[in-house]
């Protein structure tokens, strides 16, 4: 199928299951309107992928099925990641006093600051979610930000939202592959991407396109996740803890830290930072929401969030999802995405505890002055 076929039936598809009124309804409220088969195809689409096995084979086809199973995966997970963790989609580290909302943003912050965001600077923000970062950081910076994505749904929303916030005359949200974007070369100052690239079959992929529509002496800055010097792909319980996560978080391959280093250099990127930020001793850890350890919550306002985000509450909305599906208000299939997240959840602590797993790899990398772009390369190359 060819890739305009492929966006044709994806935009199709998005507005059957979804319908046309997309933003106004978010979390389970949204989820209550979908339509029944389209869930059911969806929900197919994204699990058909993960039957257990992590052989070579299966591998292969988790990879080359990248653009439809992740476009999958977020038509059904978005309204649950809403309800439980809000519109920015990613981790952040966590300090004492500090509410979720304000850690959530400072690490959008910190990232703005690592890349150096100025005003005015036109950027991408690669794998954009429904736009919590993109807005954030527009607001904390007085930049202009495209979004890119490959799911429908959520740029709709991410579109609604900065309506909403006034924020329209300052971002865009395009469709698009990140393996394959359509920006004309050197084309933005600065690029970020945040707990996004890591769904690429492969990480050259989409550096190297990165690498293309960044200008010259442009910064990419990336929240990376990735499974740390400590993973060891032939031990069977360090795989069992990836495959978790690829399975409940729609990753087609987690990669290793230096699987990532070495891509971005491939590219031609010079790499200023290449930190850890997850290994830092901090008192509370990054994962916390998801233990459901009640000494951490430093706020009475995000008890709720808490709640839902801990393991209880999640057994609740599972067990609630179960009987809204069973009478008809929660469309089928529902109560299967609520289990793949809940591998995603035991899957994240556990490689987060046994520090084998990262979800902010911070990597800050520069592309050279005088850096050729490809189509000159290839230019010379025939000549
Ligand atoms: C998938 C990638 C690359 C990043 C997303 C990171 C996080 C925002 C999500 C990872 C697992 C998600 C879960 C939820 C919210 C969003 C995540 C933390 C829930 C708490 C949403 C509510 C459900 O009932 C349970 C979910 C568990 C997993
Ligand atoms: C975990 S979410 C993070 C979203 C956002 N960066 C945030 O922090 O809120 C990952 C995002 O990457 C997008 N994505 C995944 N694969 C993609 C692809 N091949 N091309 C473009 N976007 C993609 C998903 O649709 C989703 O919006």
């Amino acid at each position: 199928m060819s890739e305009t076929e492929l966006r044709k039936r994806q935009a199709q598809f998005t507005r059957e299951l979804h319908g046309d009124d997309i933003g106004k309804k978010t979390g389970l409220s949204a989820l209550m309107s979908k339509n029944n088969s389209a869930q059911k195809e969806a929900v197919q689409k994204y699990l058909r992928n993960w039957d257990g096995r992590t052989d070579k084979d299966a591998e292969e086809r988790r990879l080359e099925d990248y653009n439809e199973a992740t476009h999958s995966y977020y038509n059904v997970v978005t309204d649950f990641y809403e309800y439980g963790w809000g519109s920015s989609f990613h981790f952040s580290r966590f300090y004492k006093g500090e509410s979720f909302a304000a850690s959530i943003a400072r690490h959008e912050h910190y990232l703005a600051y690592k890349a150096g965001i100025q005003r005015g600077d036109l950027v991408l923000d690669v794998g954009c979610g429904v736009g919590g970062p993109a807005r954030e950081i527009a607001r904390f910076t007085g930049c202009n930000v495209i979004g890119l994505n490959n799911n429908d749904y959520q740029i709709a929303k991410a579109k609604y939202y900065a309506k909403k916030y006034n924020l329209s005359d300052q971002m865009d949200f395009v469709k698009g592959d990140f393996m394959k974007m359509d920006f004309e070369e050197n084309t933005f100052d600065k690029v970020y991407a945040i707990e996004a690239t890591c769904h690429a079959p492969k990480l050259e992929g989409v550096y190297s396109e990165i690498y293309k529509v960044l200008k010259p002496g442009g910064t990419f800055a990336v929240y990376e996740w990735v499974m740390t010097d400590k993973y060891d792909e032939n031990n069977p319980e360090h795989r069992k803890i990836a495959y978790e996560i690829e399975l409940g978080d729609g990753i087609p391959k987690m990669f290793h830290v230096d699987v990532a280093r070495k891509a971005l250099k491939n590219c031609g990127f010079e790499v200023l930072v290449s930190e850890d930020l997850a290994d830092n001793d901090d008192e509370i850890p990054w994962y916390y929401p998801l233990t459901g350890e009640w000494k951490y919550v430093q706020n009475l306002a995000n008890l709720a969030t808490f709640f839902r985000t801990s393991y209880l509450g999640r057994q609740f909305t599972t067990a609630m999802v179960t009987v809204m599906e069973k009478v008809g208000l929660a469309p089928e299939g529902s109560k299967e995405v609520t289990a793949a997240l809940e591998n995603a959840a035991v899957g994240l602590v556990a490689g987060g505890k046994s520090k084998l797993f990262t979800p902010m790899m911070l990597f800050v990398a520069r592309k050279p002055e005088n850096a050729e772009t490809p189509s000159q390369t290839s230019q010379e190359a025939t000549q």
